[in-house]
């Protein structure tokens, strides 16, 4: 099944609103030529720079996405981001359970599944993180953490559900670190994350959902990375906070 490539650029804590609306002036020109149908190019900004940057993309093919969102409408959530609010903005992608809100935030399959439930029902596209640490790689729990965590963050989803759900592996060893997974090692974990989702939804879904790659991606890898057959695309952090070297990577991603 032929499935839409998506590069998305996670800035995490970085890049202030005039810091974010230079860069995407910038990387606006540098994927002009990318044929939307050919790819989907995102930034997700923090939340105080996604006004501007949506501002800045308007008319491009660049689109937008949040690094969280809320499971409720409103309320005493302090720090927390609600539907509405990203809505307006015109948001449509929202990362879900990055391993950092894992980690940092106590992040939970739990709550990610509410996360993912609230940002489906409000008409985002979740792009629900999974990925294993280094220790549970080292001892073989890998598929096992995968499944638990496919499990409980897509847990009551409908078919029809996945057709909006983006899946971004991250191996946790390989974020930030400059160690990426090798592409054969990538496609193998992709593998088995396909496998799970054709017999969570079936196989006519589960082969149309996209799975990208993040962790260390950068230009020089990308294009070996999404030539695997089941690499649709990556979750790019440190490669994303420049113009020319997130432009590079989306070029290399795509070439024949
Ligand atoms: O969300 C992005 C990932 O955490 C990858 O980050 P990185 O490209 O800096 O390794």
């Amino acid at each position: 099944m032929d499935r839409k490539v998506i590069i998305a650029g996670n800035w995490k804590m970085n890049k202030t609103a005039a810091e974010g609306k230079a860069l995407v002036e910038a990387l606006k020109g540098l994927v002009a030529d990318v044929c939307p149908s050919k790819a989907d190019i995102v930034v997700c900004p923090p939340f105080t720079t996604i006004a501007a940057v949506a501002e800045a993309i308007k008319g491009s093919n660049i689109k937008l996405g949040a690094q969280n969102i809320h499971w409720a409408a409103s309320g005493a959530f302090t720090g927390e981001i609600a539907a509405d609010m990203l809505k307006e903005l015109g948001v449509e992608y929202v990362i879900i359970g990055h391993s950092e809100r894992r980690q940092y935030f106590g992040e939970t399959d739990e709550t990610v599944n509410k996360r993912v439930k609230a940002a489906l029902a409000a008409g985002f596209k979740p792009i629900v993180c999974i990925g294993e640490m280094l220790e549970e790689r080292e001892s073989g729990k890998t598929e096992k953490v995968l499944f638990t965590q496919l499990e409980g963050g897509l847990a009551g989803l409908t078919k029809e559900d996945m057709a909006n759900v983006v899946i971004a592996y991250e191996p946790v060893w390989a974020i930030g670190t400059g160690k990426t997974a090798t592409p054969e090692l990538a496609e193998e974990t992709h593998n088995f994350i396909r496998m799970t989702l054709n017999d969570m939804f079936g196989k006519e879904v589960g082969e149309g959902v996209r799975i990208q790659y993040g962790g260390s991606m950068k230009a020089e890898n990308a294009k070996e990375l999404v030539a695997q057959r089941n690499i649709d695309g990556g979750l790019i952090g440190g490669a994303a906070l420049k113009a020319d070297s997130f432009a590079a990577l989306v070029h290399n991603a795509i070439a024949e």
